[in-house]
């Protein structure tokens, strides 16, 4: 991979001379591919149409990507804004595949399993944007995949102010699974997190999220957006 430091000298780079010298006296190019609205050069003046008749008269092919779908354009802020707003299904469209987090199994508070509802937790980046919530999952370990439930969420119910955790419950599922790597890819939000007036209360939604997910992950597979973790 060749990365270019993007400074004064090459934003003042005319388009005809950036061909020259860089894609040509560098790389040396054979073929070129660039989406329909990249510019690159002085003014923007190298459109797909400019490197396409710069390649003609350099011997290079230029193949110009046209944009995919009808919507709004797929990016990778789009992408983000749809996890934060918790449409799991439209973002797994945009990428072409579901989306999914690795991370090692950690630790919590052991109070899962007096809830009938043991959960490997997962520690997720700061910055990850995903919509606090429950969450029908498939999780993926010991090169096998599960239909599961997830809460991704600060456990209002028991804390003020606790750090987000991944939460995931696998159905049908006895074991231990501290320590090893999950992959665990969404599919569809079911709810936002709540505070209930009882524990007992909390428990009941649980039973009914774990009816909901397991329908949705044991169902068909979207094929616009097939698995990427097996
Ligand atoms: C399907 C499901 C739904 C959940 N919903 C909520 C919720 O609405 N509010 C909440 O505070 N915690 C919710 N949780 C998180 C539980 O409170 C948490 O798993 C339990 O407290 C265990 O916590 P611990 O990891 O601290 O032991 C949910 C967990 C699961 C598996
Ligand atoms: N079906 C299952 N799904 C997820 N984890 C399971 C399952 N069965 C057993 N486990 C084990 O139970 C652990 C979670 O148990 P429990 O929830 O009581 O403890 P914890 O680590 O404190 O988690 P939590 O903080 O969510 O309570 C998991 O990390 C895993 O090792």
């Amino acid at each position: 991979m060749v990365e270019l430091t993007f400074d004064a000298a090459l934003a003042s780079l005319p388009a005809e001379d950036f061909v020259r010298e860089v894609l040509i006296g560098r790389l040396g190019v054979v073929a070129v591919t660039v989406g329909w609205d990249f510019h690159f050069g002085k003014g923007r003046v190298g459109t797909p149409a400019f490197l396409t008749e710069a390649g003609a008269r350099y011997g290079f092919k230029v193949n110009v990507v046209q944009p995919f779908g009808t919507g709004t354009p797929v990016s990778s802020s789009a992408i983000r804004a749809l996890l934060k707003a918790g449409d799991v299904e439209t973002a797994n469209r945009l990428l072409g595949h579901r989306w999914f987090v690795l991370r090692e199994v950690v630790h919590g508070e052991k109070r899962g399993r007096e809830l009938g509802y043991p959960t490997a937790n997962m520690q997720l980046p700061p910055e990850t944007p995903l919509a606090e919530g429950v969450y029908a999952v498939r999780a993926s370990f010991d090169g096998h995949i599960h239909p599961a439930v997830a809460h991704f969420g600060r456990r209002v119910q028991f804390h003020e102010n606790a750090p987000p955790l991944l939460e995931t419950y696998v159905f049908d599922f006895k074991g231990d699974l501290y320590g090893k790597t999950l992959g665990v890819e969404f599919l569809a939000r079911l709810r936002g997190e709540a505070k209930f007036d009882s524990v007992d209360e909390l428990v009941s939604q649980m039973h009914r999220d774990a009816i909901e997910a397991r329908r949705i992950s044991t169902g068909p597979a979207d094929p616009l957006a097939p698995s990427a973790i097996g």
